[in-house]
């Protein structure tokens, strides 16, 4: 007995305890994957959504990778026999040793994810946008056989992205990251997978102007490459027709792409004003060489789909009579493996690398809102609309 007891008033003023500490400022060091900052901060948050109490072993243990990822190693006397608390806390802290601060961090992470999984509703039935479950407006989000599907649902507009569908990406990829599934599958409904940022979104200015549309824009875009970025569990691209602007450049934060033949992969940045986005102008050099990537992020060349395997942005091209069924064959397969391998590989492979992701996100973005204000731009989206102008 630990002296620490389970009751609501124990809990709040534990999670109080570990909010009181200041944010910390921690770096990737060393070539083993370890959380971001970022992940840290919102595994706090996630924390405190708990609805179960998870036993003080537990809470101890959180406890201590706290101390340890924020302060490093207990170098605190040890609290009188008759200060349990302290005294349990103190003995939970002082068992991590030397551990890193960075290890810490990540084991906080780790932590945090599995009592909030542990916790997420069971899918056993295919949930879609009719059920009171899901409410989405531009998407179709089902799970079924381990797999969640997010499909683009506004093939009237070729699945262009608008605003609400931004907000809703995120919103089905926070969901997807917590449930049961093993796989999360990314889709178009109709003829093409996705046209893009939906250019209307440029359209709407407020009373603020075209400043303020430009920062909002840029925060949005933000936060979204950044739902790939931090993504936990595999992803999958199933390219189902042709793929425009930050439908293609987004693909490097995938972990697998399959495509029909009948896919196109064009990114015309320099056409309309604009600049890469979605992390490209770092995985597409890196993926495929320099002057390849020019030719696509500079020069607006358009992709087949075998052209883009040649290059790696695509793992695999089908026939399109028989697409679907293969990729689903594959993937079902794939959705039987154990979950917690796939996932803790794929943060190895990815986990290094994220930082440096992020940084190339919040870049691209800044010169992505003086580009939206240029006149280029301007140009280019108002020919869309006046001449319909099509790529
Ligand atoms: C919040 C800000 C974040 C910004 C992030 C930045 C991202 C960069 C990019 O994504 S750049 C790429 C932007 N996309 C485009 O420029 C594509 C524009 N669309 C076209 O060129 C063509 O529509 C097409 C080639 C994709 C398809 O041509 P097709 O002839 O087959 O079909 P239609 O043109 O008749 O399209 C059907 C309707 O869909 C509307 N639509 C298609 N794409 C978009 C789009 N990206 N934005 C807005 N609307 C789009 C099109 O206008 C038709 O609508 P209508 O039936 O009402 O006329």
């Amino acid at each position: 007995h630990i002296g620490f007891h389970i009751c609501p008033q124990n809990i709040i003023s534990f999670y109080r305890l570990i909010q009181s500490f200041p944010a910390v400022k921690l770096h990737l060091t060393g070539a083993v994957m370890r959380a971001t900052e970022v992940e840290f901060d919102k595994a706090k948050e996630h924390l405190k959504t708990l609805k179960n109490d998870p036993g003080n072993d537990t809470k101890l243990r959180i406890y201590a990778l706290f101390k340890q990822a924020t302060q490093g190693s207990c170098s605190s006397p040890k609290p009188g026999m008759l200060d349990f608390v302290n005294k349990a806390k103190w003995e939970a802290w002082n068992s991590l040793g030397n551990i890193s601060k960075e290890d810490a961090r990540q084991k906080y992470v780790d932590l945090v994810g599995t009592l909030i999984s542990s916790e997420a509703p069971i899918q056993k039935e295919a949930t879609t946008a009719g059920d009171p479950k899901s409410s989405y407006q531009t998407l179709q989000v089902t799970t079924e056989n381990n797999i969640t599907t997010i499909l683009l649902n506004r093939p009237e507009k070729k699945n262009a992205i608008s605003r609400k569908m931004y907000e809703e990406i995120m919103q089905a990829l926070e969901q997807a990251g917590k449930d049961d599934s093993v796989l999360t599958v990314m889709t178009g409904s109709g003829d093409y997978y996705c046209s893009g940022n939906d250019l209307s979104n440029f359209t709407q200015v407020g009373a603020e102007g075209v400043e303020k549309l430009a920062r909002d824009s840029g925060e949005l875009l933000t936060r979204y490459v950044s739902h790939f970025i931090d993504f936990p569990k595999p992803l999958i691209a199933v390219v189902n027709g042709p793929a425009v602007g930050i439908a293609v450049t987004g693909l490097g934060l995938f972990d697998v792409v399959y495509a029909t033949d009948r896919a196109t992969f064009h990114a015309p940045f320099s056409q309309l004003g604009q600049s890469p986005e979605g992390c490209s102008s770092y995985t597409f050099p890196k993926m495929m060489g320099t002057a390849k990537a020019n030719e696509i992020l500079l020069f607006n060349k358009k992709l087949t789909a075998a052209q883009a395997c040649d290059l790696g942005l695509v793992t695999e091209v089908f026939p399109d009579n028989t697409f679907q069924q293969e990729v689903w064959k594959k993937l079902r397969a794939y959705a039987k493996l154990p979950k917690d391998s796939l996932r803790y590989s794929k943060q190895l492979i990815r986990g290094m690398e994220k930082e440096k992701l992020h940084a190339v996100n919040a870049q691209e973005c800044v010169r992505l809102q003086e580009r939206w204000l240029s006149e280029e731009c301007m140009n280019a989206i108002m020919s869309f609309f006046q001449n319909k102008s099509k790529l």
